[in-house]
This record gives C-alpha cells, structure tokens and sequence, in this order.
C-alpha cells in the first residue's frame, strides 16, 4: 500500500517546508484542495519541480467541465487529479478523456455518494473507463458524532476497482486501511496536524512496510 500525504495548508511555502521533513516518507503528494483553491496552478508546478520523482495528485474535486480541469492539472505536472463520482457522467467521460490524452491517471473521489450506492456508481465509473476511485469521509463527516473508519470501509467491500482511503486516518488506524485492501492511504491532519509531522509520517511509514 502507499502512502499519500494531503497537504491541506494554505501556502505553497509551508507545503514546502512540510514536504521538506515528510517527503522521504510519502510516495504520493497530494495538493489538498484548499491549498489549490488559495494558491491556483502554480502550487502544483512549484512542488512537482521540487519533487519531480514524487507522484503528484491534485485534489481538484472537479464536478463540471471534466476535461477542461483535468487538463489543466495534467499541464501544471499533476500525475493524477480528483474528479466527483457525483459528478455528471459526461464530466466523468470527459476527465477520463484528458487521462488518456496526457497518459495520467483519474481518480473518482467518492465523498457524498450515499454508503448505500458506492458498489453500483463504482460499476458505473468502471464503465466510463475509470481505473481507481478514492472512498472518502471529508472533514465535514469526519466531525460528526458516531464516525467510525471501520464503518467507512465496510462499504468498498467488494469494489471492482481499486481504491485509496481518506477520512482521518492515523498511526492507530492505517493498518486496517491496508488490511481492508486499499491500495492507497491518503493522510493529511494525521501528519501536518501532528506535534511532530516528521515523526509521524515516519510512523505511519513504518505501519504499513
Ligand atoms: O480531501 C480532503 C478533504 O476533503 C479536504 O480537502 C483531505 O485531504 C482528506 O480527507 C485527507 O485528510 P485527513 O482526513 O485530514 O487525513
């Protein structure tokens, strides 16, 4: 399983004085969706020169003109980009479109999509050429009372496609995402939240090798 760190800050300066001491831990680099909306396009050129052996995944969260956007981050050096599965199905088609024009990788973001419908709206990315999708509890969800990641992961049982997790994952926790099959663990506030990010990703790190 890999490791993705979401940097979900506001500056490009401390994403890079972050990735300065977590870097070495992490094989994907996300840039957090507040980070992009704050500092635009050039977030994503400024750390994919800083970390060009780095997978960079920009978390656009698009959810209208599916090619347009993906373009975009495809050509600021994003190796992969977010895109709804909530989304319209031509917006979908339409990222997907982008992904084969660049050879990069679109990933189907699953945040707000009923547990009950993930299994059948997988199928259905699976059909518009999707290849991973990311099951998600954002912040929002995270903060109500009776989350539970157990619970999250119960609902990718059975996914035809492979998948990343989100939803607050720490040191405790990243062992069962690996153990539920996930092919990636996305952590954000589990390391930039920490007293010692450094410390952290090493840990988190160390979990799962
Ligand atoms: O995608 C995210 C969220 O929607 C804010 O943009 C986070 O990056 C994702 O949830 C991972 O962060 P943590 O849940 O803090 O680990």
């Amino acid at each position: 399983m890999k490791l993705q760190i979401a940097l979900d800050l506001l500056r490009t300066r401390d994403a890079l004085l972050l990735l300065g001491k977590v870097a070495p831990y992490v094989d994907i680099i996300e840039i957090g969706t507040p980070l992009v909306k704050a500092e635009g396009l050039a977030v994503l050129r400024a750390i994919k020169t800083a970390y060009p052996e780095k997978e960079l995944f920009a978390d656009y969260k698009t959810m209208d003109a599916g090619e347009l956007e993906a373009t975009m981050a495809f050509e600021a050096g994003a190796d992969s980009v977010g895109v709804l599965a909530l989304a319209n199905d031509a917006t979908i088609a339409g990222a997907v479109k982008a992904g084969h024009t660049y050879q990069k990788r679109v990933v189907a973001d699953l945040i707000g999509v009923p547990p009950q419908n993930r299994l059948s709206r997988i199928s259905e990315l699976k059909d518009l050429g999707v290849s991973h999708v990311e099951l998600h509890a954002g912040l929002d969800e995270q903060s109500l009372p009776g989350y539970s990641i157990v619970d999250l992961l119960k609902t990718i049982s059975g996914s035809v496609l492979p998948f990343a997790v989100a939803g607050g994952i720490n040191a405790s926790t990243i062992v069962t995402v690996r153990d539920a099959g996930a092919e990636v663990a996305i952590v954000g506030g589990g390391i930039y939240g920490a007293e010692d990010p450094q410390d952290a990703a090493r840990r988190l790190r160390s979990a799962i090798k």
